[in-house]
């Protein structure tokens, strides 16, 4: 009977994922916000190769630079004007918004007023908007939206949520709200618990940053000094596979979806561990441990991240390991540092 079910589902699966590209052919108008951030820019790369170049749009406050304004549509876009965003839906037909604008767990904590106004009222601006125009909708959460009482090894899909920074309690709220428009109104939102996303970009102030920092310090002093102690385990993913992840969960049809928040992760690790995989790389490394406040938010969220509800129904499944992942890294940021000096 389990294995009919299991046989049953995977036809309907593999229907709808037919019938899902087959209603793509005419592809989506989408908008990525705080698109300048760590992922904004890769996943504009990833989503232009997938729907043309002139079917995303980058947006942000910031200035871009030239790399960024020629590789596509580039506009100002500040989530705090409602009326702007809903000028650039009308004017740009946008139907997919992408919203990646955030103050992320460490920079949250040094200015809660901004982190407020930015992930919690830009959050009710987006909803809105999305519901006023129809839009299929994209926020993503954090495994920061858990806390001290939450089970931390693993963590699953549905357990207690009771963050204790603004940046957590802003996810919990945008999941919330999320879910709420989707059963009160019929939005279309969809949203990932994202663990530490590694890229050679440089990240924005959150906890997990130490994983891309390390490769940049060892590659150009030969030495790095940890603000988390040895042994905190954190889940992590390299960005391929978050945006993998993102464009295979925004394509999956609604009919699949058994949740509209699901955790995602690929792999966990220490400090220590990653710096071991390093060693092979540059032997003399050095990396010394003095731990900061952000000790303290990486103490009270997941160590193992459960996504076994992610690869049940849309079949979420990671491709980059711990060995795959140091590999990427030393590569590409010394392809960085050779030709930009980040
Ligand atoms: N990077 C990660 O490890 C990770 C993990 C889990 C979830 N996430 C989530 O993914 C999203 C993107 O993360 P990121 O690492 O790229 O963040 P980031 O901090 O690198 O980028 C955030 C961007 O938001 C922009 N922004 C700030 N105020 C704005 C405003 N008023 N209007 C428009 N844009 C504004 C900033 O200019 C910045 O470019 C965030 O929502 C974050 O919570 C990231
Ligand atoms: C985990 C994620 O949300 C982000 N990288 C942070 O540490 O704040």
């Amino acid at each position: 009977m389990a294995l009919l079910q299991k046989l049953f589902q995977k036809a309907l699966l593999t229907n709808l994922r037919a019938y899902s590209v087959n209603s793509l052919q005419k592809p989506p108008k989408i908008l990525i916000t705080g698109g300048l951030g760590q992922l904004g820019v890769e996943c504009a790369k990833f989503l232009r190769q997938k729907y043309g170049q002139q079917n995303v749009i980058l947006s942000d406050i910031i200035q871009p630079n030239l790399e960024v304004a020629n590789d596509g549509p580039y506009i100002f876009a500040d989530i705090l004007d409602f009326k702007g965003l809903q000028k650039i839906v009308v004017d740009h037909r946008i139907e997919w918004l992408i919203h990646f604008s955030a103050l992320l767990s460490a920079i949250g904590e040094q200015n809660v007023p901004l982190a407020v106004r930015v992930n919690i009222e830009g959050m009710h601006n987006v909803i809105e908007l999305a519901k006023q125009y129809k839009l299929r909708i994209f926020v993503p959460s954090t495994i920061g939206a858990f806390g001290p009482d939450s089970p931390r090894n693993p963590t699953p899909n549905i357990t207690v949520q009771r963050p204790r920074t603004i940046y957590g309690v802003s996810k919990v709220h945008a999941e919330l709200l999320g879910e709420y428009y989707y059963h009160k109104f019929g939005l279309d939102f969809r949203c990932l618990r994202f663990p530490g996303v590694i890229s050679s970009d440089p990240p924005g102030g959150g906890t997990t940053d130490y994983a891309i920092a390390i490769f940049h310090d060892v590659l150009r002093k030969g030495h790095y000094q940890c603000y988390l102690k040895p042994d905190t385990r954190l889940p992590m993913m390299h960005v391929r596979d978050a945006l993998n992840a993102l464009s295979e969960f925004l394509e999956a049809p609604n009919e699949i979806l058994n949740r509209r928040c699901y955790n995602v992760t690929a792999m966990s690790f220490t400090p220590e561990e990653l710096a071991e995989k390093m060693i092979k790389y540059v032997p003399d490394f050095k990396i010394t441990y003095m731990p900061d406040a952000r000790q303290e938010i990486a103490d009270s969220w997941p160590q193992v991240f459960d996504d076994s509800e992610a690869r049940r129904d849309w079949k979420w499944n990671p491709q980059v390991d711990l060995d795959n992942l140091v590999e990427i890294m030393m590569r590409e940021v010394k392809e960085k540092i050779a030709s930009n000096g980040f």
